[in-house]
């Protein structure tokens, strides 16, 4: 099978600095990624390098496109990249508010993105914004309301809405529960999961909550001081850490 996403080497320094260092592995259709570290591990580096926001200093990331199979996306120009930003990529943000646009309702920030795509007729865009508003369980009587009346678990719900109704293929999620109270995680993470398994997506998921990767990813990548230190499985990560590092991060969770 051809991974979905195949990452070669990347690094990116600032100044003399390391955010990340020859970080590579592959990403197979429909498999969860989690990547965890202590905050200055190079987790967000990573991710921004990944999905094209940051421009690595070395390194390769592979896509399988639809039209032209595997592609090096550092290498599309500028207007491709972003086709495929609003197709079969999705970027979830910790803060709602970067994923959002406040000023529009609800059911326009998720039509909008339809349009961006070649929708074009109102009553479809607006029936498919209430069918995910629905999904992501917001009542449809909200669909007209702005997403500043909303609750912050309700935003990001929103925010998930947004970024699935085109139907990406690969998401990648940056602390998506962070911030949120800890019941409204849980069923945030409820839904997540429910999603990415109905949608077959491949995502990659940052966090320092390992709760977070043990309920979504099927394997983990750790990262300390912008090297990734341990890999594998989740559970076997998790139940069986070999690096020192690991071991500390998984030994301090459960003492708390
Ligand atoms: N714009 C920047 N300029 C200089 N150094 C930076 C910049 N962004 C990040 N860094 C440094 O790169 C390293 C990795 O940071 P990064 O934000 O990727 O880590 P992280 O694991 O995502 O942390 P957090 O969980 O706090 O977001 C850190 O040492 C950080 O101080």
């Amino acid at each position: 099978m051809t991974p979905l996403l195949s990452v070669h080497g990347i690094t990116k320094r600032y100044g003399a600095h390391i955010g990340c260092a020859d970080v590579s592995f592959d990403l197979y259709p429909g498999e969860v990624m989690g990547i965890v570290g202590e905050s200055g591990s190079g987790k967000s580096t990573l991710l921004n390098c990944l999905a094209g926001h940051l421009p690595p200093d070395q390194g390769q990331v592979i896509f399988d496109t639809r039209s032209d199979g595997p592609r090096d996306t550092m290498q599309m120009r500028e207007p491709e990249r972003r086709m495929l930003a609003r197709t079969d990529w999705a970027f979830v943000h910790q803060h709602a508010r970067d994923g959002l646009r406040m000023g529009v309702s609800a059911g326009g920030n998720v039509g909008e993105r339809l349009m961006a795509v070649g929708a074009r007729r109102y009553g479809n865009i607006r029936s498919s914004a209430e069918t995910w508003l629905e999904r992501v369980e917001i009542d449809k009587t909200r669909v007209d309301d702005r997403p500043s009346t909303f609750s912050g678990g309700m935003q990001q719900r929103l925010q998930i809405a947004r970024n699935l109704v085109t139907g990406p293929r690969l998401v990648f999620m940056d602390e998506p529960t962070g911030g949120l109270d800890v019941s409204v995680q849980a069923r945030l993470l409820d839904m997540l999961r429910g999603l990415v398994r109905d949608m077959n997506l491949s995502a990659i998921i940052v966090t320092h909550d390992l709760a977070v990767v043990r309920l979504l990813a099927d394997r983990l990548m750790v990262m300390k001081s912008g090297h990734v230190v341990e890999s594998g499985l989740t559970d076997q990560v998790l139940d069986d850490p070999q690096h020192p590092y690991t071991q500390l991060l998984v030994s301090s969770v459960l003492q708390v």
